[in-house]
C-alpha cells in the first residue's frame, strides 16, 4: 500500500481567516441566486468550509484536480447543489456513487437534510470524506467503503434517489443506480455533453434495468463554465436481469 493509501487524515484548523470564509459565502450565496437555488447563510458556509478542508487535504492527497477556489465553487459546490433544483420528491434517504472527495454527497445532505450514503470504492477518499463529515458535524451523511455492485448486494431498495457524477457512461450509471432504488425511486445523472450514442446506449440500459426517463433538465453553470444536462430516471418495473452483476462486469461488457 502506498502512503496516500494509508496515511490518516489530520484536518488542521482552517487557513483562511472568518473574513476570508464569510466572502466565499456571499460569493456563493450570489452563485446559487443566478442558479435560482435557494440557499441560507449557514449552509453555504458549511458547504465553503467542505470545500476549504478538501483544499487543504489536496495539498498532500490527489482529491481534485480544481485548484482555484472560485472556480471550485462553481464546479464542485453549485454543480452539487444544481441536483436539487431537479427532485421531485423530498428525498428520504439519498445514496452519493462515487462520491470522491464528497462531491455531490456533502453539499446535497447539508442543503436538504436528508439521511444519506456517500460511497466509494477508494479507502483514502472515504477516510477523507469521514473526517470532512465529523469536522463539519454533518450528523445525517455517512461514508463507506466499498464497490457499488457489492454494497448493493446488502443495500437492494433502501434508497429513493440515487445520483452519481463523474463516475462514467451513463449506461454504467444507469445499471449501478437501479438496483439500490426503492420502487418509484429516482436516479438523477448529470452529464455535459453526452453524444447520441451513449444516450442511447443508457435509454436501452434503463428499459432492461425497469428505469424509465421521465425527465431532462439543461443549463449552463455560471461564468460559462460548463453545460450540464440531468437525466431523471425513475423505477417503474423490477429489472429484467438480475442485478448487481458481479464486480466488474458492468464496465467491461455493456447490458445491451
Ligand atoms: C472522477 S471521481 C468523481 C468524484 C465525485 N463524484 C465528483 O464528482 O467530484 C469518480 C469516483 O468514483 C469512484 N468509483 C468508480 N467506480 C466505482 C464503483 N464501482 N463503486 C464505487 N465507487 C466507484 C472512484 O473511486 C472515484 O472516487
Amino acid at each position: 500500500m502506498t502512503e496516500e493509501t494509508t496515511r490518516t487524515i489530520q484536518l488542521q484548523p482552517l487557513a483562511e481567516s472568518e473574513q476570508q470564509v464569510d466572502q466565499l459565502v456571499q460569493e456563493l450565496v450570489s452563485l446559487c441566486e443566478t442558479m435560482e437555488i435557494d440557499i441560507d447563510l449557514a449552509c453555504a458556509k458549511t458547504c465553503v468550509q467542505h470545500l476549504l478542508l478538501v483544499n487543504q487535504v489536496n495539498q498532500y492527497m490527489n482529491l481534485t484536480r480544481i485548484k482555484d477556489i472560485h472556480e471550485a465553487l462553481v464546479l464542485h459546490v453549485v454543480d452539487s447543489l444544481a441536483l436539487t433544483c431537479d427532485l421531485p420528491i423530498e428525498p428520504e434517504r439519498f445514496l452519493d456513487m462515487g462520491t470522491g472527495a464528497g462531491f455531490p454527497g456533502i453539499p446535497f445532505a447539508v442543503y436538504t437534510g436528508c439521511e444519506g450514503i456517500l460511497l466509494d470504492s477508494v479507502r483514502k477518499k472515504v477516510n477523507a470524506v469521514n473526517a470532512f463529515i465529523d469536522e463539519l458535524g454533518i450528523s445525517n451523511a455517512h461514508s463507506v467503503h466499498e464497490r457499488c455492485e457489492s454494497y448493493a448486494l446488502n443495500e437492494a431498495a433502501s434508497f429513493d434517489v440515487v445520483f452519481a457524477r463523474a463516475v462514467g457512461q451513463m449506461n454504467l450509471i444507469v445499471e449501478y443506480g437501479a438496483p439500490f432504488l426503492e420502487d418509484d425511486g429516482y436516479l438523477i445523472v448529470a452529464k455535459a455533453n453526452p453524444s447520441h450514442d451513449e444516450k442511447r446506449l443508457a435509454e436501452r440500459t434503463a428499459e432492461v434495468c425497469g428505469l424509465e426517463l421521465v425527465g431532462v433538465d439543461e443549463f449552463d453553470l455560471p461564468r460559462d463554465l460548463g453545460h450540464r444536462t440531468v437525466f431523471l430516471y425513475q423505477k417503474v418495473m423490477e429489472p429484467r436481469v438480475k442485478l448487481p452483476r458481479p464486480v466488474g462486469l458492468a464496465k467491461k461488457q455493456s447490458l445491451v
